[in-house]
């Protein structure tokens, strides 16, 4: 199960959150409904959508990088639950850069952008600069998350610069306390 659907809205920041990561929530403890061996479940793989957004500062994004920091908190999170009542159940989160998708053409809008319109072309200048990813390369990196049967509680980040690698939370997955 994929948890994909997106919207990149600052005027309304509400709706962000609601799409980005309240159904991210949502979908994800449906999918477990279903797949959970403790349900009867056959057990699966489910992926959850960030962004590279969702792991940096995002100035004139600032309610789509917290629903995307959000999503990597709440997968994680699950991800640990999942191992330790062995539900069967992978959870995984794919961080993105910037995609040729339709997605990115809400830069040019008010109505998607709000206050932070007048800085759309700083935005064009970090696509140039940081390049714009081929969809096909986030297929590959899913596929490879779904394959790997070691991966739980991933976070796969896909850059121009880097291609598909992970971040690295270390070994016991925690911040510094
Ligand atoms: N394009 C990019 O640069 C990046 C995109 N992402 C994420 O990738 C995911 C896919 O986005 P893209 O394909 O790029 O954008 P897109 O705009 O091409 O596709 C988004 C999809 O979400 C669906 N959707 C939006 N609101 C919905 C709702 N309320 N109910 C059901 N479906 C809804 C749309 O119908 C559309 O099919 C999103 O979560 C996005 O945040 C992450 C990093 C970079
Ligand atoms: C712009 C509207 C839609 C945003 C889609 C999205 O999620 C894109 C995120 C891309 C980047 C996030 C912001 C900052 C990233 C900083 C550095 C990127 C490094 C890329 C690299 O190749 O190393």
């Amino acid at each position: 199960m994929v948890n994909n659907a997106g919207v990149n809205n600052e005027k309304d920041w509400e709706k962000t959150i609601n799409v980005n990561l309240t159904s991210v929530i949502r979908g994800t403890y449906i999918g477990l409904e279903h797949m959970s061996k403790k349900n009867g479940g056959q057990g699966g793989v489910i992926i959850n959508i960030s962004s590279l957004a969702g792991l940096t500062p995002a100035a004139y994004q600032p309610v789509y990088s917290a629903s995307k920091h959000g999503v990597i908190g709440f997968t994680r999170s699950i991800a640990a639950l999942a191992s330790i009542g062995n539900y069967g159940v992978r959870i995984n989160t794919v961080c993105p850069a910037f995609v040729d998708t339709p997605l990115l053409e809400t830069i040019e809008k008010e109505e998607n952008m709000g206050e932070f319109y007048q800085y759309k072309d700083k935005l064009k200048d970090m696509m140039k600069c940081y390049g714009v990813l081929d969809p096909s390369l986030i297929a590959k990196g899913m596929v490879s998350l779904i394959e790997d049967e070691s991966s739980n509680g991933a976070v796969m980040k896909i850059t121009t610069s880097r291609g598909i690698h992970f971040e690295d939370f270390g070994a016991h997955q925690t911040t510094k306390i």
